[in-house]
């Protein structure tokens, strides 16, 4: 099974990278899907930590008010981090786990914060979705209708971008037009597409065992309430 890491920088082309995987038929787990829905675990502890302030009347988190607090506040957002962080390695390995099970030999897992939390390990290739940094700032206050400075806080949060595609096994450079990057996209589908050499399948191998250490211990200390 080949696990493709798809990251890069707030605003930077993931979703729409991911929706390019999806039509060509390749399955993409979400990192962040459902972490924080009403009643889970990662909700729970938000609200324990922020307080009920933080929740809507329908009890769903507030999203814009928890991410005003946790992008201006960088020791909130690291708080907030270490609570979900169990949360979302649990997600993504029962999500990998079912695709597995059916079958899926290509599997790409979008991962906003893969180099910050290290989880390139567990992929390979890496596919970093890179724009410019003019543009990147311009999609993103387009996109969330924020001021510049809020824009600039959110890209302050991550890692730098220009470092992130120095890391990359396969960069996507989206600071073009969508024919552009679909352009890009078909090469690295090919690529992505191909049997994995020995090498590669050792590789996966030890970041599929990875992964379940560090879910489980993830698990365990958060039953633990260490976390
Ligand atoms: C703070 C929250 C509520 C803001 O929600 P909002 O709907 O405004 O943004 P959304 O979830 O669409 O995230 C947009 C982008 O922000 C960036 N981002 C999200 N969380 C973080 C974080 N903790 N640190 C740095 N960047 C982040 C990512 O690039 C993400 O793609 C939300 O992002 C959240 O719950 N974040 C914590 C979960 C997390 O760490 N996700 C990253 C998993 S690898
Ligand atoms: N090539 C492109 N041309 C024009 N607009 C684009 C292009 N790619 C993405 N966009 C727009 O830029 C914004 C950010 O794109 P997208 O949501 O795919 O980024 P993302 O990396 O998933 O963002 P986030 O990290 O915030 O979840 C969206 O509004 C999207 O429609």
């Amino acid at each position: 099974m080949r696990l493709v890491g798809l990251t890069g920088g707030i605003a930077s082309g993931k979703s729409t990278v991911s929706g390019l995987f999806k039509s060509a038929g390749v399955p993409v787990v979400d990192a962040d899907i459902n972490v924080v829905q009403k009643g889970t675990g990662g909700w729970k502890k938000i609200v324990k930590t922020f307080g009920n302030d933080i929740l809507l009347e329908n009890g769903e988190i507030d999203r814009a008010l928890l991410g005003q607090i946790v992008f201006s506040d960088p020791a909130k957002r690291k708080l907030l981090n270490r609570l979900l962080a169990p949360h979302i390695s649990c997600g993504i390995f029962w999500e990998i786990l079912k695709l597995w099970v059916k079958g899926c030999t290509v599997i790409s897992v979008d991962i906003p914060l893969l180099f910050e939390t290290k989880m390139d390990r567990w992929t390979n290739p890496v596919v970093v979705v890179w724009v410019d940094p003019k543009t990147q700032i311009e999609r993103l206050m387009l996109r969330n209708g924020c001021s510049e400075e809020q824009a600039q806080n959110r890209i302050s949060a991550q890692l730098a971008l220009d470092w992130k595609k120095s890391e990359a096994d396969i960069v996507i450079n989206n600071s073009g037009s969508l024919e552009d990057t679909k352009e890009q996209f078909r090469e690295v589908l090919e690529q992505v597409s191909a049997p994995l050499t020995w090498k590669e399948r050792m590789r996966s191998r030890d970041g599929f065992l990875s992964i379940v250490m560090c879910t489980a211990a993830g698990v365990l200390l958060a039953q633990k309430n260490l976390l």
